[in-house]
């Protein structure tokens, strides 16, 4: 007769919790750290896609705070699968979250529950399968850990050492921790009702109600986000595995000159016999960059942001538009690596003041000097350039965005 593997027995509700104020982590423009992206996804969207692409799956609902329904919706953007999620509104500590999800999942008929911290993305279908096949073998409870591998030190509270623990039969708990669901409900109902709302874990409302805790290896990867840096080395983890997304915009502009005391280039001003003229300073090498740079992000251009008819552009110094263009290919996710101008000009000689431009660039955009480029020619005497009635400049932006898988 065919045998059944075990974990196949079971049907698993999942219960993700994600209502915390992440306080430890710091706060963020992106919300609670559930919601700050890692390798440009946000950390709960690698976590439910990893269970919504488990089979065993059968009921999935997340515990969010009531103030981020705005930043749960938005992060459901980026999950492709039509399968619905569910959610519910957690309480003030972890505990009470997790009821609030084992709550949701009473009338859904499933036979087990996993429930996971949303902020730990990085487990694996090979852990959700043990965990299954020990439910499925009959463990009422079933705790992924790893042995604690560090030596431990108990410490006053001001720092000072006052003893070495052994590690001996010490484990670390990870999530998910997985339970037959009657069991697990009426635990936790049990100790909601008895006042207490201080477990940090599932693991040990079980083990304060005698029920045993069968622990199954967990992995090395499932760590918890929960200081800044954990985000941070997860964001690089996941972004050396994308695809570089390099992309490069170019701009172009021309001003006229009339009789005048100077012209701003890059930023420098230059005294000459001839100005530019424009309804700001006219600064055309500037004004290429500013385009080239809103070209890497598919931004429009100067004029879409700075309309020549809007009256308060008048005179500006142009160091404010290319600001605003660098501002907005960051908030797109970008990083510059290079900019690079040309300036085709009869005159004044751009060679002496080169490096001021560059410099200038370098603090406009916030890059290195080294990565900021102005050169020159003139037009060889032909042509509006050469004519001396308008100098013109040419900019090439090299930006990096966050790659994709
Ligand atoms: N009232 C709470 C507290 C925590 N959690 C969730 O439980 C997991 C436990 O992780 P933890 O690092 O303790 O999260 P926070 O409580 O958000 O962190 P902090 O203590 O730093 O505020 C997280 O997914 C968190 O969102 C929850 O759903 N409801
Ligand atoms: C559930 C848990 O992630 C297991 O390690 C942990 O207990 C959560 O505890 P915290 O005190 O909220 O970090």
């Amino acid at each position: 007769m065919l045998q059944m593997p075990s974990k196949q027995l079971i049907s698993a509700g999942i219960v993700i919790v994600a209502a915390g104020r992440g306080e430890r982590a710091g706060s963020s423009k992106d919300g609670p750290k559930q919601y700050r992206p890692i390798g440009g996804t946000p950390v709960i969207v690698h976590t439910l896609e990893n269970f919504m692409t488990w089979e065993l799956a059968t009921e999935i609902v997340v515990v969010i705070h009531p103030d981020d329904e705005a930043l749960f919706a938005k992060a459901l953007r980026h999950i492709i699968s039509a399968t619905p999620i569910q959610t519910v509104h957690g309480g003030p500590t972890r505990q009470q979250s997790v009821l609030a999800g084992l709550r949701y999942l009473k009338d859904k008929h499933v036979s087990h529950v996993l429930i996971h911290d949303a902020v730990r993305p990085f487990f694996d279908h090979a852990l959700l399968d043990r965990i299954a096949e020990s439910l499925g073998n009959g463990a009422a409870a079933v705790l992924p850990a790893m042995p604690v591998t560090d030596t431990l030190k108990r410490a006053d509270g001001a720092g000072t050492v006052l003893t070495t623990v052994s590690r001996e039969q010490l484990y670390s708990a990870q999530t998910p921790q997985s339970f037959a669901f009657e069991t697990i409900l009426d635990a936790h109902e049990k100790a909601a009702a008895s006042g207490r709302s201080d477990f940090t874990d599932d693991a040990s409302i079980a083990e304060w109600l005698g029920i045993p805790v069968t622990i199954v290896e967990g992995t090395g990867d499932n760590v918890k986000l929960t200081v800044k840096s954990d985000i941070v080395m997860a964001d690089d983890k996941l972004s050396a595995s994308l695809l570089p997304d390099v992309r490069t915009g170019n701009g172009y502009d021309v001003h006229q000159l009339e009789a005048g005391d100077g012209v701003t280039l890059c930023g420098v001003f230059i005294p000459h016999d001839q100005k530019l003229k424009g309804h700001s300073d006219a600064d055309v090498a500037l004004h290429a960059l500013t385009d080239a740079l809103l070209a890497t992000c598919g931004a429009g251009d100067i004029g879409d942001h700075f309309p020549p008819s809007d009256p308060q552009w008048k005179g500006a110094a142009s160091r404010i538009f290319i600001e605003h263009a660098a501002r907005i290919v960051r908030e797109r996710g970008g990083t510059i690596m290079n900019a690079d101008v040309s300036l085709i000009a009869e005159a004044p000689k751009v060679g002496p003041h080169r490096e001021a431009m560059r410099a200038n660039l370098s603090e406009y955009l916030g890059i290195d000097l080294e990565r900021c480029s102005v050169k020159a020619t003139t037009n060889e005497t032909i042509g509006f350039v050469g004519r001396r009635e308008g100098i013109a400049a040419i900019a090439t932006a090299t930006v990096v965005y966050r790659g994709r898988k």
